[in-house]
């Protein structure tokens, strides 16, 4: 789904299991499988290690921790690891988002009310207003914000103290924060997609939580459809323990999840029937391509934005789609993957054929 989109209209991009995007069931059953504290986070090592020296270093000062970003794809943790943040720190949490901070305003209400040391969750960081995020330079540099009272000739600048704080932004795209947005944080934490290892440890505490019975083969059948996303491995394992429920012993081994997840439309690698459409007509129609993003859009019976922002992120990822200047390309890998045969190359031919409108 498009969740760097400014709208929040459902689409039916927003029904896929693999969506990597909060569902309202997601929602309400996250909280609960949240680990609470940086023991309990799996994976992220690098970051896990750097955020426990800075946060230590903090309280062994008795100060305030650091403002911290944390930048990474949708559900991977950043929301679980700005509670574990306070938690760590034993300091309260307000949060908030960069969309529900209209004006320069709301934000220093939030400011003002903030108690020594609390933690300020700033969700998606990057879709908040220019003069509030121009406010937000100045509180996290100086703990102090103006605020301006009256209009135009006659307005005038009033400062207020703030108390030391922590802000924790999240954001799913780094790239689009200002520099001087950026460097006011003390440390960026860079968040990666998940090895399969790390969540076959995911589901197998998420099945404690859940009081699920799974055994080693049936987590990693589980982690390996879950494109390195934690939420989506705790999705899968949700619609899993659904099918053991009904159709097994409750249960849940290789042979179970590996059944409930081809009902689901959940392939080995995690693709699901939109992504496999877009391979198959890329390799069946066009030969592999290269083919244009419309042709292969009206193909699949899709819109040209639903392929482009829904099926090829991860596609590319996994190399098994390539975006050329000539069109989208299948990778050998790709041919693997569906058990076909690319075409034979023809002799001294290089690349030339399959070359279908744009
Ligand atoms: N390292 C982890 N260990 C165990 N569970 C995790 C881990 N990271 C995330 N999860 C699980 O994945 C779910 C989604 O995580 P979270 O809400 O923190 O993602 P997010 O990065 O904030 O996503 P979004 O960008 O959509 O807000 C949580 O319910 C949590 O249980
Ligand atoms: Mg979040």
């Amino acid at each position: 789904m498009n969740w760097d989109d400014e709208t929040t209209t459902p689409t039916a991009a927003d029904a896929r299991l693999v969506a990597p995007a909060a569902d309202g069931e997601d929602s309400a059953v996250e909280a609960a499988l949240r680990p609470k504290s940086l023991d309990e986070f799996v994976g992220q090592e690098r970051v896990r290690q750097q955020l426990d020296l800075v946060l230590r270093a903090a309280r062994q000062r008795g100060a305030t921790a650091d403002h911290v970003l944390l930048s990474g794809a949708p559900g991977l943790g950043k929301t679980t690891l700005s509670m574990i943040i306070a938690s760590e720190m034993n300091a309260p949490i307000r949060i908030t988002s960069g969309p529900a901070i209209q004006h320069a305003g709301d934000l220093a209400a939030i400011l003002s009310s903030l108690q020594e040391g609390e933690v300020l969750f700033l969700d998606e960081i990057h879709r908040m207003s220019r003069p509030a995020e121009e406010m937000l330079y100045m509180a996290m540099e100086d703990f102090r914000v103006d605020v301006i009272v009256g209009k135009g000739p006659g307005a005038t600048a009033i400062p207020l103290e703030l108390p030391p704080f922590t802000l924790v932004g999240a954001t799913t795209r780094a790239g689009l924060l200002p520099p001087p947005l950026r460097d006011r944080f003390g440390f960026t934490a860079h968040m990666e997609f998940y090895e399969p290892a790390e969540l076959e440890r995911v589901v197998h505490r998420s099945a404690q939580l859940l009081d699920v019975v799974i055994d080693a083969d049936g987590a990693a059948e589980i982690a390996g459809r879950s494109r390195g996303t934690p939420r989506i491995a705790n999705r899968l394992l949700r619609r899993v323990r659904d099918y053991a429920q009904v159709e097994a012993d409750g249960r849940i081994g290789r042979k179970v999840a590996a059944a409930a997840l081809q009902v689901y439309e959940v392939d080995t690698r995690g693709l699901d029937r939109l992504d496999r459409a877009v391979l198959q007509a890329l390799l069946k129609l066009f030969g592999g391509g290269p083919v244009g993003l419309s042709t292969l859009a009206v193909a699949v019976g899709e819109e040209r934005e639903t392929v482009e922002e829904v099926a090829e992120p991860f596609l590319v990822r996994e190399g098994l789609l390539a975006r050329t200047p000539r069109g989208r390309v299948a990778t050998p890998a790709a041919w693997a993957h569906l058990g076909l045969t690319p075409p034979q190359q023809a002799q001294g031919a290089s690349g030339q054929q399959g070359l279908f409108g744009t």
